[in-house]
């Protein structure tokens, strides 16, 4: 685990996760709330402090500081055994004190935040200050008093705080002042409501607690991991499930957007959308760990979303399935550390990917195996998923990094084209399902030829990243997980030892692909980034998978110490600063470290040797 670290402006790491599965906020260890797009993962963002200052929107409850004064960061943090909800503790001269966030799955009921402060020790002044800034730091609510209660409003937005605490208004921010003794207990509830509405209740912050604590233990209860570094996987489900959309079944990358893939650089990308591939590689962890009812709302997601027309697939949708999210920059926003421009939308969402077909396909058929009740439309689904990869595999595509420097025949892609035919085969050869079997096993092996002929440097004896290329990629880390060829054809394992070589200098932290040198700029845009976590954790598959189980444990432990001190991992990481990078917390880092974990367990037992010592 990284240490404390202290900052001036907090650290992609030092963001505590809090969600009811509609959305989403970032507390950072100073009690600051810096994130949070109301009411739903991809609206406009209440709270943007972290791709700015506290002028953008940010709501602190913590130690008091004189005026100008730094506000303290916390000495302890944890999450409250295996929940979504976070303790923040700090030590003061007087006392200490102790804040729970934390928000309650919906019933119904308006989006909330609850901030519960607690007297641990002594007597601890206290401060809230809550900034709204509605529309991503834009806009400056009309913040008034009203039957009790403030309330902050502008446009279609309205947000409802609740405390016994007295307070104040200035500069349209929210001021509390007050004192916590030990036993003591102060409730801060905010709830959101659209503008015009009634107010909303005023929720009761203990009963909250007790049934958002039971959710979550409820909820881990179906775990069916019982391998080592329990504690990691649990904390990686938890945090994939608090990135479903509990109302739709969608599942977003990530819940926030423009947090640097590099620092100061211009890959900052919003990641509050349902990218069918990182959707699907996150159900397979969910799946694979017992959850099932989730495979279950996805898959109907999938057929609202396409099931009509899968002819005109995207790779990406919104969260309800609309397809729309033209991407733009916000201007005013100074970004992470002056990392701009600063995006919300995604302009991938028109890129041709043809990997995406296949990590469907593969995630409905392990839905299937794992107990999931067959469904005559998923089953036709499948078959016009496949019907698509016959029509367009033989296309360039972007490819499953999206790059944004041209198509190219990528060697992943068509790799995946061949787990969509070869999935398929499988499913009509059980008798899943009903096709042309003769069809089916031509297109596969059609692929297959293909592939073993363009996209293999026999020279070097590794596959590499397109047709007839020299560079390597990251992505093919998952031949031998596809089953393409058997993990220990020595194309297969060549291809792992290159790719460990030329984009893994240190061995563990891989790079998607090259960004330097006379790679500058070929996938579109300019500067580098950090190493892909979620490479990091197919290396450890696939060095697990071609028979080099120690060394892949080993790596995993040292993959493990790159999360956050509360168990978080954002996209990537950056090896020489020793920090963490992109979008935070990212399914696809989280779902690798299960996906490893599990992997590394089942080989583990199947050895019938004894785990080494961590
Ligand atoms: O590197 C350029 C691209 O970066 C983003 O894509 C990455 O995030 C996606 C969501 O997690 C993931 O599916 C993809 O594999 C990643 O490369 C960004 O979303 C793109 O707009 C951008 O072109």
């Amino acid at each position: 685990m990284t240490p404390q670290l202290k900052s001036a402006r907090p650290l992609i790491e030092d963001h505590a996760l809090i969600g009811d599965m509609q959305t989403a906020a970032l507390v950072a260890r100073d009690g600051s709330i810096n994130w949070l797009c109301l009411p739903r993962f991809d609206s406009a963002a209440t709270f943007a402090g972290l791709l700015g200052t506290d002028k953008h929107g940010s709501w602190r409850i913590g130690p008091a500081t004189p005026a100008g004064a730094p506000a303290p960061c916390a000495d302890r943090r944890r999450y409250r055994g295996e929940t979504l909800v976070v303790e923040t503790e700090w030590d003061t001269a007087t006392g200490a004190v102790r804040v729970l966030d934390f928000m309650p799955p919906r019933e119904g009921h308006a989006p909330q935040v609850i901030r519960i402060v607690e007297g641990v020790s002594g007597t601890v002044e206290m401060q809230s200050r809550l900034s709204p800034r509605f529309g991503y730091g834009k806009r400056l609510p009309w913040i008034h008093d009203t039957g009790g209660r403030t309330a902050a409003v502008s446009g279609p937005d309205a947000l409802w705080l609740d405390t016994s605490v007295p307070g104040t208004k200035k500069d349209a921010i929210v001021h509390h002042a007050f004192t916590v003794r030990a036993g003591e207990c102060v409730a801060f509830t905010l709830s959101w409501q659209p503008s015009h509405a009634p107010a909303p209740e005023a929720p009761d912050a203990e009963l909250a607690l007790a049934l958002t604590t039971s959710f979550w233990e409820e909820w881990v209860e179906h775990l069916v991991y019982d391998g080592p570094r329990h504690e990691a996987v649990t904390r990686s489900l938890i945090t994939l499930k608090a990135l479903t959309h509990a109302p739709t079944g969608g599942i977003v990358a990530a819940p926030t957007a423009s947090l640097p893939e590099e620092l100061g650089g211009v890959r900052n990308w919003d990641y509050r959308y349902v990218w069918l591939r990182d959707a699907a590689a996150t159900l397979s962890a969910l799946v694979r760990n017992g959850y099932i009812d989730e495979a279950v709302s996805w898959r109907q997601w999938l057929l609202r979303t396409f099931g009509g027309d899968p002819q005109n697939l995207q790779i990406m949708y919104r969260l309800d399935g609309r397809r729309d999210m033209p991407e733009r920059e916000l201007g005013w926003l100074p970004g992470y550390e002056g990392s701009r421009p600063v995006r919300v939308g995604n302009e991938a969402v028109d890129q041709l990917q043809l990997d995406v077909p296949g990590e469907v396909i593969e995630t409905l058929a392990l839905a299937h195996a794992h107990g999931v009740a067959r469904c005559e439309s998923t089953e036709g689904l499948i078959l016009k998923l496949v019907d698509y990869v016959r029509e367009h595999w033989r296309k360039p595509d972007d490819g499953i990094w999206e790059v944004r420097g041209g198509r190219r025949h990528f060697t992943h892609s068509k790799i995946m084209c061949w787990v969509a035919a070869d999935r398929v085969v499988r499913l009509v050869e059980q008798g899943v399902l009903d096709a042309d079997l003769r069809e089916l096993v031509s297109l596969r092996d059609e692929i297959h030829a293909e592939v073993c002929e363009r996209a293999y440097d026999a020279t070097r004896n590794t596959f590499t990243q397109a047709y007839g290329s020299t560079e390597l990629d990251a992505s093919l880390l998952l031949l031998p997980h596809t089953g393409f060829l058997p993990a220990d054809d020595p194309r297969v394992v060549g291809t792992v030892d290159a790719v460990r070589r030329e984009l893994a200098p240190d061995g563990v932290l891989v790079h998607r692909y090259q960004t330097d040198g006379p790679n500058v700029g070929r996938d579109g845009l300019p500067g580098g980034e950090g190493a892909f976590v979620l490479c990091s954790f197919w290396l450890v598959d696939a060095l697990a998978l071609t028979g080099r189980l120690t060394e892949a444990e080993r790596l995993f432990e040292q993959l493990l110490s790159l999360r956050s001190d509360l168990g978080l991992l954002a996209e990537e990481y950056d090896p020489v600063a020793r920090r963490q990078l992109g979008n935070f917390p990212q399914a696809y880092s989280m779902l690798g470290l299960a996906n490893s974990a599990v992997l590394l367990s089942d080989l583990r037992k199947a050895a019938a040797v004894p785990v080494m010592a961590a």
